[in-house]
């Protein structure tokens, strides 16, 4: 099995400890775990934005020895915070996407209308909601077109047929054979995801199917929470 990005004993002193997974093209993977846990620290290491011991590879290479530029059209971060320091106009921050391709305007406008942000698209940045600060850091990791995509509680602040947008999207970007890693809280949608990763306490304690891994005995030693499998409300975009 190719493997988009692999991780081995990655760890960072007091957060993370020695976790080791592959995540491969065409996978749509959840990562999950309680406040604390270590999801953002994770992703951070993986996209190799946080100094930390052990080792990620991307196909084989050493993350830490590709040139910057290819880096950044190979792996595409979403943190979690979406918070931006200048008064850019929206389309101007997602143009930010392509800086690695060499300021080609390429997907641009697709990942404004992807995000639902053409009727924002001149606003300044700062001047948005959370929400829709939010959907200006996906639309730019969108536009990198980077074949990875990590994702650090994407869908927290959007309403509810934004976030469905989003896991849409990210299906569709893993049928096209990218990667995409998502962290979230929702463990009723990370039902949905091809792979789940559960962290607690900076430890990788799951790692597999939703119904193989999301057990209400695991949901109850890590959250400390009851879980029981009932039918329940689910809401759906309707058909195109
Ligand atoms: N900049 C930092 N320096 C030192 N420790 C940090 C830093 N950021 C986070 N931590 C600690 O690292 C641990 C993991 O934090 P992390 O943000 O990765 O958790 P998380 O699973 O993403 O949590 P949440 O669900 O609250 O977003 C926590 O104990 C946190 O207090």
């Amino acid at each position: 099995m190719s493997s988009a990005l692999s991780a081995s004993a990655l760890a960072v002193s007091g957060r993370l400890e020695a976790v080791s997974l592959d995540l491969t093209p065409g996978e749509l993977v959840a990562l999950v775990g309680p406040n604390g846990a270590g999801k953002s620290t994770l992703i951070q290491a993986l996209a190799g934005l946080l100094p930390a011991e052990g080792h990620v590879h991307w196909n084989g290479q050493l993350l830490s020895r590709i040139a910057m530029a290819e880096r950044g059209r190979r792996l595409a971060w979403v943190g979690q915070e979406a918070h931006f320091e200048f008064a850019f106009p929206v389309h101007e921050v997602v143009a930010q996407g392509r800086y690695a391709w060499g300021d080609d305007l390429d997907g641009v406008e697709a990942a404004l209308a992807e995000l639902d942000l053409l009727d924002l698209a001149d606003r300044p940045v700062t001047r948005l909601s959370g929400g829709e600060r939010h959907r200006v850091g996906l639309a730019r990791a969108l536009a990198t077109q980077a074949p990875i995509q990590l994702w650090d509680e994407p869908v927290a602040q959007l309403d509810v047929r934004h976030a469905l947008e989003v896991m849409r999207l990210a299906r569709r970007l893993v049928d096209g054979g990218s990667t995409v890693l998502v962290s979230l809280h929702d463990l009723r949608a990370a039902y949905r995801f091809d792979r789940v990763l559960v962290l607690d306490r900076g430890r990788l304690v799951g790692n597999g199917k939703p119904h193989e891994v999301l057990t209400a005995e695991l949901i109850g030693e890590v959250f400390r929470v009851k879980a029981t499998f009932v039918e329940s409300l689910v809401p759906e975009l309707p058909e195109p």
